[in-house]
């Protein structure tokens, strides 16, 4: 199956997944003074409920904390969006040090991990319904920059001894994703894609410009996952980002000037 590495990793995705070369693949290279201001922009609206929160699983590319979504309690709203949209499951993407790792860029900069927070359009019955659809889902992207201990991250952090492999998951209750948001919700949106197979055009990307922290430490803890099963080669898993991919004449709107 697709992975990261040298025979299954992105550039090979195309054999399998040929809407790789599709007109709004993601991740994209952002260039803050080429994004259109656009005032009718709405604000983001983010409504989390910490008790939707489920467990955490190593499904081998990532970790994800996936979140119950039969309900409207844990919404995306405004924003670039019409309607609205359920929070299914937040996810990161990190590389082997930290120059690399982010999947959407800035001016060509790259940042040591991004934050996903995966939401579906609720015009759909399920998730599995709406992710083939153009408007089927909006992804808030979240950019970690070096500094200081992030201590709410750390809460994620300290469930990785249960997840270390492949298939590994555990409970992970009573956590509230609007803690791992920075100050402004002010962001960059366009339309894109799922930036792992199957590569599905049906995200509106939301792209927040500010970033959260993490330290190396931190970093390193994300490193310490693995790809790989219990039993298997171990495999560390870093470098688990797709690069950007081209724009294609597509707009890049910001919701702040
Ligand atoms: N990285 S991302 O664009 O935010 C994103 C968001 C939601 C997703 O479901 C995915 N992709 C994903 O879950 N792929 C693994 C499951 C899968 C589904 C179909 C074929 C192969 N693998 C990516
Ligand atoms: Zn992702």
């Amino acid at each position: 199956g697709w992975g990261y590495g040298p025979s299954n990793g992105p550039d090979k995705w195309e054999i399998e997944y040929p809407i790789a070369n599709g007109p709004r693949q993601s991740p994209i290279d952002i260039i803050p003074r080429e994004a259109q201001f656009d005032s009718s922009l709405k604000a983001l609206k983010l409504r989390y409920d910490p008790s939707n929160s489920t467990g955490i699983l190593n499904n081998g590319h990532s970790f994800q904390v996936d979140f119950t979504d039969d309900k409207d309690s844990s919404t995306l709203t405004g924003g670039p969006i019409t309607g609205t949209y359920r929070l299914r499951q937040f996810h990161f993407h990190w590389g082997g040090s930290d120059e690399r790792g982010s999947e959407h860029t800035v001016n060509g900069i790259k940042f040591p991990c991004e934050l996903h927070l995966v939401h579906w359009n609720t015009k759909y019955p399920s998730f599995g319904e709406a992710a083939p659809q153009p408007d089927g889902l909006a992804v808030v992207g979240v950019f970690l920059k070096i500094g200081a201990a992030n201590p709410r991250l750390q809460k994620v952090l300290d469930a990785f001894e249960a997840i270390r492999s492949k298939g590994k998951q555990t409970t992970f209750p009573g956590f509230d994703p609007k803690t791992l948001l920075p100050g402004s919700l002010d962001y960059w949106t366009y339309d894109g894609s799922l930036t792992t197979p199957p590569l599905l055009e049906s995200v509106t990307w939301i792209v927040l410009r500010d970033p959260i922290s993490v330290s190396p430490a931190q970093m390193a803890m994300f490193r310490s996952l693995m790809f790989s099963g219990d039993g298997e080669a171990p495999c560390c898993m870093v470098d688990n980002y797709r690069p950007p991919q081209p724009l294609k004449g597509r707009a890049v709107r910001a919701s702040f000037k």
